[in-house]
């Protein structure tokens, strides 16, 4: 049996030999330069440290029903689906336009035609599911919820989540039909919370990307944690053997903040200022008093006037592990521009998206120490926040999304 993809089946259903498409997964992590498909099974979930694509369509669910098979036969539904779709191909067996036409098909339809455009779907659960369906003693140390920062600003309806899908694509319209379906095939058991679109990733997870820049215009994740790290990221990004639970060993807590970005006021502040917050330069991106992007920062010098060069309250100052603790994440955030406040400024910002081996000695002491003395402050609003616990990868046809938390003795 062969794999057809939406494409190749749209081409050969005019041949007449559509429909005898199965399921293959493709071996490699990163984007088949054939099929473009980013494989959906493996020891981790896709999304994390494959190499982040261009655009998001990021959803948080609330679950609507108390009747927990009915969650389980969802979380089966969604991982067929998800299997079928980051493979390029329909999110039904049936596809958008083979069914009877007395039925609703089971795709969509906008993708067809498209390849997988190496879409990505990672699933995670938040602290609030585990408050129901018996899952109470499974609920990891780790998952607590976030606390309140100084500064906050948040918008309780764009905030947590029973469950978070995130779909990573090459192509807007591959990773908004993918989050459609699956909302459509949750309809009765889950609905949606909120959700985010994001174009132009802010940062790189795999040393073969070129730095992308943030809407401020700045190199964003060039200190990222990236796929050729292993060591690392064993240290920062995996829940490893003993961290407990078992269920979540091989798995990352994902922690989303939208933090819209007063892109008004920042374009009317000074070059060497916008520097002086960032701690880096505009162009190459180099830490202040280096030359090349990839310089360690310099902690120590002073300047003529016997000031550190790096401000104390530069941003890469108070992220930097040596700040904090040696704490490290994996950055995996998004622009986003949603439209106008109706006040003339844009409304845009980062989505910002980082994984972890454990939030608590990684983003909350980081974001403790920004949200404290970061300038960028002045220039940026948290509106969004949220944790989620994001199994390992699936070993094969026989598992699901969430099988190990939901199916135990
Ligand atoms: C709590 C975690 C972080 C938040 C929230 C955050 C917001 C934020 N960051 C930028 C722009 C840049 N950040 C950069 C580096 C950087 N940022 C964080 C953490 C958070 N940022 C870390 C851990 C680091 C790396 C620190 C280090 O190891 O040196 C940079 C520099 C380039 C880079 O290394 O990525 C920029 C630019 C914005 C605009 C923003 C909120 C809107
Ligand atoms: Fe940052």
């Amino acid at each position: 049996m062969v794999a057809l993809s939406r494409r190749s089946a749209l081409a050969l259903a005019g041949a007449g030999v559509a429909g005898s498409a199965a399921l293959v997964a493709c071996k490699s992590s990163k984007p088949d330069p054939v099929t473009d498909a980013v494989a959906f099974t493996g020891e981790h979930q896709a999304g994390i440290v494959t190499p982040a694509q261009d655009r998001l369509h990021f959803v948080a669910f609330d679950v609507i029903t108390k009747d927990r098979d009915r969650l389980v036969q969802l979380l089966k539904d969604w991982t067929a689906a998800a299997a079928r779709m980051t493979q390029g191909r329909d999110a039904g067996e049936i596809g958008a336009v083979a069914g009877i036409p007395e039925a609703p098909p089971d795709d969509t339809g906008e993708a067809i035609g498209l390849p997988a455009a190496a879409l990505t779907l990672t699933i995670g659960f938040g602290p609030s599911l585990f408050r129901r369906f018996g899952l109470g003693a499974r609920q990891p140390a780790a998952l607590a919820p976030l606390p309140k920062f100084t500064g906050d600003t948040l918008d309780a309806s764009l905030c947590d989540g029973d469950i978070a899908i995130q779909a990573c694509a090459n192509d807007p319209q591959v990773a908004v039909h993918a989050i459609r379906n699956l909302a459509r095939i949750g309809m009765g058991v889950v609905s949606v919370r909120w959700s985010q679109l994001g174009f132009g990733r802010t940062s790189s997870t795999s040393t073969g990307q070129a730095t992308p820049r943030n809407l401020f215009g700045f190199k964003d994740g060039t200190r990222n944690l990236k796929a050729e790290e292993p060591d690392l990221l064993r240290e920062h990004l995996w829940v490893q053997p003993g961290d407990g639970p078992d269920w979540m060993t091989g798995g990352s807590y994902l922690v989303t903040r939208k933090i819209r970005m007063l892109v008004e006021t920042w374009d009317r502040s000074p070059l060497a200022e916008q520097e002086m917050i960032i701690g880096r330069t505009k162009g190459i991106g180099a830490p202040v008093g280096m030359a090349d992007e990839f310089d360690d920062v310099d902690f120590t010098s002073v300047g003529a006037d016997g000031e550190p060069l790096l401000a104390p309250v530069a941003h890469v100052r108070l992220a930097h592990p040596d700040t904090n603790n040696g704490a490290r994440m994996l950055r995996r955030g998004y622009n986003f521009v949603d439209g106008s406040d109706g006040l003339g400024r844009l409304n845009a910002g980062l989505f910002f998206i980082a994984y972890q081996r454990d939030p608590r000695t990684a983003f909350i002491p980081v974001q403790r120490s920004l949200s404290g003395r970061d300038e960028l402050n002045e220039y940026i609003r948290h509106v969004s926040s949220a944790l989620f616990a994001c199994p390992p990868g699936l070993s094969g046809p026989s598992d699901f999304w969430g099988k190990a938390l939901f199916e135990y003795e």
